[in-house]
């Protein structure tokens, strides 16, 4: 069970300020997804909580330990799927086993590839494929198999399915909440950042939305108990919708802003 409390963070590139005293409480097993517009510095913060990057200033704390740099507690899957190109798909697999379980024989690294190859619902036979082999919906899958085979408690995925076409988006983000809902103990805690308000809707406990640069958190909301929404009838929830609509308008203004500076 691991809390992420973000604590009055700031974040510049040189003078540049990107983040501007940022707080967060998330709890152990939540879907956090993060809105805004293009460039407020979602990609920075995700860099942040893996730690890719250091605050200037205030704290990122994972179980009241600050986060100093990266570690195997924080799984990453990004929009480029960041695989190895040199190596198959299994060999993906199999290097971040390595790493996390170093008592694991090569026979026992083998099998548990296949086996997480096969939960994200691709054949035995993309094990040995290298990725450019695979489309890029492939791929995705074999870097999220790559991400939970280590299992991570807090997982960060940067617009995973950003690149893809509308089919493949909706079935991988039905596979990323069937995998994170199948574990009813110890859960993962995920960052998701996505433009998507939908894909938000549809996946989020909680939803945070980053204003523009120097970005802090315009807009935050919690779903008050496990909701069961699902793509085809999402939208005949009113609630769901007038929610929509409000997320809309506040990235919308933003935009708006930022055009008239
Ligand atoms: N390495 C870097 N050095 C200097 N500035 C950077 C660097 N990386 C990002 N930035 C700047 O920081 C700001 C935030 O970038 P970031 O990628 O975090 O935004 P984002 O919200 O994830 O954008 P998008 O939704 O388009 O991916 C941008 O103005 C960007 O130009």
């Amino acid at each position: 069970m691991l809390d992420v409390s973000v604590k009055h963070l700031s974040f510049s590139y040189d003078k540049d300020v990107i983040l501007d005293d940022i707080n967060m409480k998330v709890k152990s097993g939540a879907f956090i997804c993060l809105l805004g517009q293009s460039g407020c510095g979602k990609s920075t913060f995700l860099r942040l909580l893996a730690g890719l990057e250091k605050p200037s200033t205030g704290e990122i704390l994972v179980n009241n330990e600050p986060v100093k740099k990266a570690g195997l507690q924080r799984g990453v899957v990004f929009q480029d799927y960041g695989l190895f190109p040199w190596m198959t798909a299994g060999e993906n697999i199999m290097i971040a086993l390595k790493q996390k379980f170093k008592k694991m024989n090569a026979k026992q690294r083998k099998d548990e590839a296949i086996k997480r190859i096969k939960d994200v619902e691709l054949d035995e036979a993309v094990f040995d494929k290298l990725p450019k082999e695979l489309s890029g919906g492939m791929k995705q899958r074999c870097a999220i198999a790559r991400a939970f085979s280590i299992d991570p408690p807090i997982l960060l995925m940067d617009e995973p399915f950003g690149a893809l076409d509308a089919v493949t988006r909706a079935k991988l983000q039905d596979l990323v909440l069937e995998l994170w809902k199948k574990e009813t103990e110890n859960r993962k805690t995920i960052f998701f950042v996505t433009h998507d308000v939908d894909e938000a809707l549809l996946l989020a406990t909680d939803i945070f939305v980053f204003g523009q640069s120097p970005s802090k958190i315009i807009y935050s909301y919690s779903f008050k108990k496990e909701k069961n929404l699902d793509r085809k009838t999402m939208h005949d929830d009113l609630q769901v919708m007038e929610l929509r609509n409000q997320l809309i308008k506040i990235i919308h203004n933003e935009v708006q802003m930022k055009v008239n500076i």
